[in-house]
C-alpha cells in the first residue's frame, strides 16, 4: 500500500473546528465520514468497491483519520473492501484502532486481510471485531481471535436486540470502557450510516460530519445514504440538519463539514 502525500496545512486548518473534542454526553465522540455521489450513493452496489474521492479528498480522509482513536465500519464494507484501515499519510502520528461491527462473524478475516498484515507490517493497529455474544464460542470465531490477538487484536461479544442488531449506545459505551476509546471515526457503508442518522431512544450520536461530494452520478442500485424516518411516540420526526457548515472546494470535489448534535429541526409531517 503507498503512501499518501500529505495534506496541505492551509487546508488542514480549515478542519480543525470538526475535529473530536472532549464529549459531555459520556460517550466517545462521533465523527461520519464518507465520499457520496451526486444521487447520494456511496458505492455502484452492495460489495462494490467505487472510488469516489480524488487525490486530495483521499488525503483529507487519511490525515482525519490520525485524529481519532478509533475507525469504525459494518462487516460489508470489510468484505467488500478488505480495507487497511489505517492512515496512510505520508508521516502520520498517531493510528486509529479499527472496529468492524458484525454480529454473525460473516467476515472471514486472515493472516492476508489488509488490516492484519497492515498491523505486521506496524502501519496500523490490529482490529476488535464486535460479535453477537452468542457467537464467542463458535469454532472459526475462536481460532480468528486467536490469530488477532497474536496482533493486539481481538473479538468483543456484545447482546443483540429483536432486530439482531447492537444499539449504539451499547457499542459507544463498551468501546470507550473496554478500550478507552475517546473518539470514532465512522466511515460506513449504508447500512451503519443509515442507522447512525435514525434515532435510538430520541438521540442522535454523531458529532460531526464530514462529507465528500464527487461530481458524479452512480445511478440507481447503488448502496444509497438515507435514513428512515423514524418518528417519535408523538408521530413527529425529527429531521436531521447540519449546524455550523462549511463547504470546502477540493479540486473536484467539494467537502461538507457539519456538527450534528445541536438541537435539530422538527418535522411535523405533511
Ligand atoms: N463511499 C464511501 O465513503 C464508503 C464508505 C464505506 C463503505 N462503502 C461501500 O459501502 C458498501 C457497503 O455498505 P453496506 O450498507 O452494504 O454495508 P455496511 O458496511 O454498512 O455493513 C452492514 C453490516 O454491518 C453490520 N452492522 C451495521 N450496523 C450494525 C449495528 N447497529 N449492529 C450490528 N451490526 C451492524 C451488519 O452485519 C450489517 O449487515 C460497499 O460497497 C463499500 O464499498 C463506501
Ligand atoms: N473517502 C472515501 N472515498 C472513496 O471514494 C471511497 N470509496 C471511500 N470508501 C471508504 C472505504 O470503503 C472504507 O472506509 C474502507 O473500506 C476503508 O478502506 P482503507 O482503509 O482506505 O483501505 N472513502
Amino acid at each position: 500500500m503507498s503512501s499518501i502525500p500529505s495534506f496541505p496545512d492551509d487546508l488542514a486548518v480549515q478542519f480543525e473546528p470538526y475535529l473530536p473534542s472532549a464529549n459531555t454526553n459520556g460517550f466517545p465522540s462521533l465523527t461520519l465520514t464518507f465520499a457520496t455521489s451526486l444521487d447520494s450513493a456511496l458505492s455502484l452496489g452492495p460489495g462494490i468497491q467505487t472510488q469516489l474521492s480524488g487525490s486530495l479528498t483521499k488525503a483529507m480522509t487519511h490525515h482525519i483519520r490520525t485524529f481519532h482513536s478509533a475507525i469504525l465500519v459494518g462487516a460489508s464494507t470489510a468484505i467488500s473492501d478488505d480495507p487497511g484501515l489505517n492512515s496512510r499519510i505520508q508521516g502520520a502520528k498517531h493510528q486509529p484502532i479499527p472496529i468492524v461491527l458484525d454480529p454473525n462473524a460473516r467476515w472471514n478475516i486472515t493472516e492476508s486481510s489488509r488490516v492484519v498484515q497492515t498491523a505486521k507490517e506496524r502501519k496500523g493497529r490490529a482490529p476488535f471485531i464486535l460479535v453477537n455474544s452468542q457467537n464467542l464460542d463458535d469454532g472459526a470465531v475462536v481460532e480468528r481471535k486467536k490469530m488477532l490477538q497474536n496482533y493486539g487484536g481481538g473479538y468483543i461479544g456484545i447482546n443483540v436486540d429483536d432486530s439482531g442488531r447492537f444499539k449504539w449506545e451499547t457499542i459507544l459505551s463498551m468501546l470507550k470502557q473496554e478500550l478507552g476509546i475517546e473518539s470514532i471515526m465512522v466511515e460506513g457503508g449504508g447500512n451503519v450510516i443509515n442507522s447512525l442518522l435514525e434515532e435510538e431512544g430520541n438521540r442522535r450520536f454523531v458529532d460531526n460530519v464530514i462529507i465528500t461530494i464527487a461530481p458524479t452520478w452512480l445511478g440507481k442500485g447503488g448502496v444509497v445514504v438515507s435514513p428512515d424516518r423514524k418518528p417519535d411516540p408523538k408521530g413527529q420526526y425529527t429531521q436531521p440538519r447540519l449546524k455550523e457548515v462549511k463547504w470546502i472546494p477540493m479540486e473536484e470535489d467539494v467537502v461538507l463539514c457539519g456538527k450534528l448534535n445541536a438541537s435539530s429541526t422538527l418535522y411535523n409531517g405533511p
